[in-house]
């Protein structure tokens, strides 16, 4: 008899060592990782082999790029080969500006193309004044989208779909911020599918799964991915000198310093401190983000000082 041939899939759901693979045609099946190791995420390409109705994953094709967090206890991998992160945060509650800059961050170190969406735009007077909160990043070049996912509005819903069209995204938000709202919105009944298959993967117990890859269209060219909330965002695994790179409103700047390895902080000739905001000047880098680069570059660095 012929060996049985390994077949390729996508992964698009994730518990522990279980794994719900979806092959070419569609068909969805539990598969497990081989051996000790659980090494697959979620948007992985991978070739799996059937053993009776799961199967067992082979291989893992090699990544474009990886979402993940990393604190002092663990790695947490978000998801794959993906094209954009959608940042969701709303006018209410508050977001945190530390957190909000660090999934920038994570996603620029990766190469994957951030995009901020301010929800909850029908409360007029917080959402005012987030928005204006909001400033810096679009002046550093970030799209900055107003939407009211639990409003009927079209148009906003519409600028939104128009930059998921074709591309493979990851939703992070903020508890409240109006994720399961947005994700309802656009995929009808995708949340009730969850709980279904986060059962199925995880033999019965009621246990939400990691990242959850939901289909956008029929003809399967646009993605979107759900993603368990995101309270402290660990970028443990980025180089404290490499940080201002990843910052788009003070990459420019570091050209200007007078040390190749100025940290930005106490260097004369600083290139970046020239063009912080003051009492006296308007800078091009608000006091708020030079103050989350500050703190999170003595944070890195004294995880590297062990
Ligand atoms: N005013 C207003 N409220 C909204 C909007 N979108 C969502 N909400 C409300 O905000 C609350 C949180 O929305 P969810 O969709 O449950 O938020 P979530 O981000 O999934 O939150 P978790 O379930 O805690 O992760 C709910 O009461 C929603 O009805 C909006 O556009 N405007
Ligand atoms: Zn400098």
């Amino acid at each position: 008899m012929a060996p049985p041939s390994q077949q390729s899939g996508l992964i698009v759901a994730n518990y522990g060592r279980h794994f719900l693979v979806e092959s070419a045609s569609g068909e969805r099946r539990i598969c497990h990782s081989r051996g000790k190791k659980s090494q697959g995420v979620v948007g992985d390409r991978v070739w799996w082999l059937a053993s009776q109705d799961e199967g067992t994953i082979e291989k893992i094709e090699p990544r474009r790029n990886l979402f993940y967090r990393q604190d002092e206890v663990r790695t947490k991998s978000f998801a794959a080969n993906l094209d954009q992160v959608l940042i969701l945060i709303a006018a209410e509650p508050e977001f945190s500006s530390s957190q909000l800059s660090r999934a920038l961050i994570a996603a620029e170190e990766q190469h994957i193309t951030p995009i901020i969406a301010l929800n909850k735009r029908d409360l007029t007077e917080p959402f005012a004044r987030a928005w204006a909160w909001l400033a810096p990043y679009r002046q550093m070049g970030y799209d900055v989208l107003p939407l009211a996912m639990a409003t009927h509005n079209e148009a906003d819903r519409d600028a939104l779909l128009q930059r998921l069209s074709g591309k493979t995204t990851l939703v992070l938000g903020p508890s409240g911020a109006g994720k399961s709202t947005l994700i309802n919105r656009l995929i009808p009944g995708a949340l009730a599918q969850t709980g279904e298959l986060s059962q199925a993967l995880n033999s019965g117990k009621h246990t939400t799964t990691s990242t959850t890859w939901y289909w956008l269209n029929s003809d399967k060219t646009s993605a979107l991915l759900d993603s368990p909330g995101f309270q402290e965002f660990g970028l443990n695994h980025i180089d404290p000198a490499q940080l201002a790179a990843y910052m788009p409103d003070l990459k420019p700047h570091v050209a200007h310093c007078k040390f190749y390895n100025c940290s930005h902080l106490h260097e004369p000739g600083c290139g970046v401190m020239a063009a912080v905001e003051s009492a006296s000047s308007p800078g091009e880098i608000s006091a708020n983000r030079y103050k989350i680069y500050s703190e999170l570059y003595a944070e890195l660095k004294q995880i590297r000082r062990y």
